[in-house]
């Protein structure tokens, strides 16, 4: 077996460096600057050394050899590095690892893969976990899942390492549907939080958009019991109550009416206006989903989304 990482952000870096204490592995940027030479990744994970069987290279070619490819790039930027290197990637196993709906399209990553590269087999990682945890050999609990069952259970023994435990399923839109739709409540619980409303406040942010991921869950077929686990509650768990989280501490900005850095990865921006959308069309209720899509576009500032939440119809939990 050998393992690639396509993308050399925090989370492609974590995993590559995990992967690489048990067996030789890959780490495949654009560009890998001075990281091969520092063995260090000082721009999106410092202070985390690479192992000396992590190979660093720019030469996708040769990183492809491997059979099993983790593709760590941000959710709105997948379907391009797929399309742009579909030659490369045929007949491989390609696990997602971002989390996240696109915009366009209002499909998770495993959709996508599927689409771009029909004949791979499309997987995806995910569930609580910072990359800074995993980099440093904390215990971590992450979702594999794959349609075919076969091909999970050997990604799934492929990938878990020492501290890195992976649990299986074969339910991969309710996984996807988990890491995208958390990291949206995240938004709201750092906004929360952030206008000094309080952790009761956030506490209630966290339980009833729970119940939106488990409506939109349902719309399109997911287990209810993914949705309880690692990649739903798990994450959400994680991401609601933790400053490492950029999610979070967007929200924190803007309910603090602070700026926030625009170069930042924060997924739940993109699918908070995706998922709005998605929710608007199948004439779903998801309205914590429409006030952060609401306070992201300017149309709404905190106290207005908090009062729209309040005076909604009173109704059975
Ligand atoms: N960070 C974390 O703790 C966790 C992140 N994730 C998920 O991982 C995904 C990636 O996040 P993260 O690693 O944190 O993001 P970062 O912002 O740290 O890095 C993003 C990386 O994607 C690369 N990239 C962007 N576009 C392309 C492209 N077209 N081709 C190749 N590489 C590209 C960037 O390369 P360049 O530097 O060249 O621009 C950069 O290295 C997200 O979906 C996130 O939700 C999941 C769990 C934990
Ligand atoms: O997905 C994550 C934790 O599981 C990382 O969260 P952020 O993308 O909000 O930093």
């Amino acid at each position: 077996m050998s393992v690639s990482v396509l993308g050399a952000g925090a989370f492609g870096t974590a995993l590559a460096i995990s992967l690489a204490r048990k067996a030789p592995a890959t780490l495949w940027a654009r560009q890998v600057g001075e990281m091969a030479k520092t063995r260090e990744n000082s721009k999106r994970l410092p202070g985390c050394p690479f192992p000396d069987a992590l190979t660093v290279t720019e030469d996708l070619t040769a990183a492809v050899q491997a059979d099993i490819l983790l593709l760590a790039v941000p959710m709105q930027k997948l379907r391009d590095v797929l399309e742009t290197h579909a030659d490369l990637l045929k007949g491989k196993h390609l696990v997602a690892c971002c989390k996240g709906i696109e915009l366009n399209s209002g499909v998770g990553p495993v959709m996508v893969i599927s689409q771009t590269i029909p004949d791979a087999t499309a997987a995806i990682l995910t569930g609580p976990s910072f990359a800074a945890d995993i980099a440093r050999g904390l215990p971590t609990a992450l979702t594999l899942a794959c349609a075919d069952a076969e091909a999970g259970a050997y990604l799934q023994e492929e990938l878990t390492t020492e501290n890195l435990r992976l649990y299986r399923t074969t339910d991969t839109i309710g996984a996807e549907l988990g890491g995208a739709l958390k990291n949206v409540i995240a938004i709201a619980s750092g906004a929360a939080i952030g206008a000094g409303l309080g952790e009761s406040a956030r506490a209630a942010l966290m339980t009833r958009g729970y119940a939106e991921m488990q409506r939109l869950a349902a719309h399109l077929n997911a287990e209810p019991t993914t949705l309880a686990g690692l990649s739903g509650f798990g994450d959400l768990t994680l991401t609601c109550t933790s400053e490492q989280s950029r999610n979070y501490r967007l929200g924190q900005s803007l309910g603090a009416g602070r700026a926030f850095d625009a170069d930042t990865t924060v997924e739940g921006a993109a699918t908070a206006r995706a998922v709005d959308a998605l929710a608007r069309d199948a004439g779903l209720d998801m309205p914590i989903t429409r006030a952060v899509a609401g306070l992201l576009d300017q149309e709404l500032d905190v106290a207005t989304a908090m009062k729209s939440l309040l005076t909604r119809p009173l109704k059975e939990e």
